[in-house]
């Protein structure tokens, strides 16, 4: 289970917190669209980036060549391979993203999860994926620190273990697991297609149970299994809804946001 850290500031208050995870599928493609839409949002929430970059790490192995490989989903990290992932999210993708909301006039700062013990993670399954961590514990006080500041910080899903070696982290994971431990209150997966997709129909609403269901039957399957996975574990009292969002068109249209809203079953229906 994830702990949270958070003894050196506390909770901003006035508005709750937002976790948004931006997929690495989408960062070339988002909208000035989902820019505005995204700059409204952050009127009515203190806002968390949590950013992947699978697509960006996989083109720079390439070109190394550099043989990539998955072992349930997770990117195998060894020695060489971790040194692009840490230049790859540490570096490229923090930084564009950082730049980007910066040109839209919000101050966002790049973090790495692993500076400062933003993120203290253990080996997820060192014989066979190397260096890649799963989250044991979240310093919140460093995020409550920027969010007083009216600071928007930007994270790549990095670690370190408690002997200090750097490991690579899935973002969905990353981004669960920090919502958790700032106790946000909403969860938003930013990536290429408009929600859970069945026969090409967003579900509009959904629930751990349904999403189980739709993993058994292959209508989830592939990047989506751990983002319906860390969006299940997040929901709490605290965190009661989770969206799975595109970021190829403005987040709010009409009143309502455009997506999947997954919510425990008893939760569902209630706004
Ligand atoms: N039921 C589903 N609905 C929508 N997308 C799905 C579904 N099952 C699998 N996917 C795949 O998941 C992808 C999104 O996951 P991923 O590529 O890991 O994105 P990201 O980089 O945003 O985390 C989609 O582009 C799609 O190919
Ligand atoms: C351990 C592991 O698999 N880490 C991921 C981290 C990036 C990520 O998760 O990026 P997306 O959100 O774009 O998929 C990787 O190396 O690809």
């Amino acid at each position: 289970m994830t702990m949270s850290k958070s003894t050196q500031a506390t909770a901003p208050d006035q508005k709750p917190i937002i976790v948004v995870k931006m997929g690495g599928s989408i960062i070339d493609q988002l909208t000035q669209e989902f820019y505005d839409s995204f700059s409204e949002l952050l009127g009515h929430y203190h806002c968390i980036i949590v950013h992947g970059g699978g697509p960006a790490i996989t083109s720079l192995l390439t070109r190394l060549e550099i043989e990539g490989e998955f072992h349930k989903g997770l990117r195998k990290t060894d020695e060489q391979t971790l040194e692009v992932v840490e230049m790859t999210l540490g570096g490229k993708v923090n930084a564009k993203i950082t730049s980007e909301l910066l040109k839209q006039g919000i101050k966002a700062v790049g973090l790495k999860g692993s500076d400062a013990s933003l993120i203290t993670a253990d080996y997820e399954d060192e014989e066979n994926l190397g260096f890649v961590g799963k989250v044991a514990e979240v310093e919140a006080g460093i995020l409550y620190q920027c969010l007083n500041a009216e600071y928007l910080p930007v994270v790549a899903p990095l670690g370190k273990t408690k002997t200090g070696q750097t490991v690579n982290i899935n973002a969905d994971i990353a981004a669960g697991a920090i919502a958790r431990a700032v106790q946000a209150e909403k969860l938003l997966f930013v990536t290429d297609v408009p929600g859970i997709l069945r026969e090409d129909e967003v579900i509009e609403h959904s629930t751990p149970e349904e999403i189980q269901s739709l993993i058994d039957h292959g209508w989830i399957y592939g990047g989506m299994i751990p983002k319906v996975q860390s969006a299940v574990e997040a929901l709490s009292d605290k965190l009661e809804e989770v969206m799975i969002v595109s970021g190829k068109q403005a987040l709010i249209q009409g009143d309502r946001m455009k997506g999947t809203k997954i919510r425990s079953k008893r939760k569902e229906g209630v706004e």
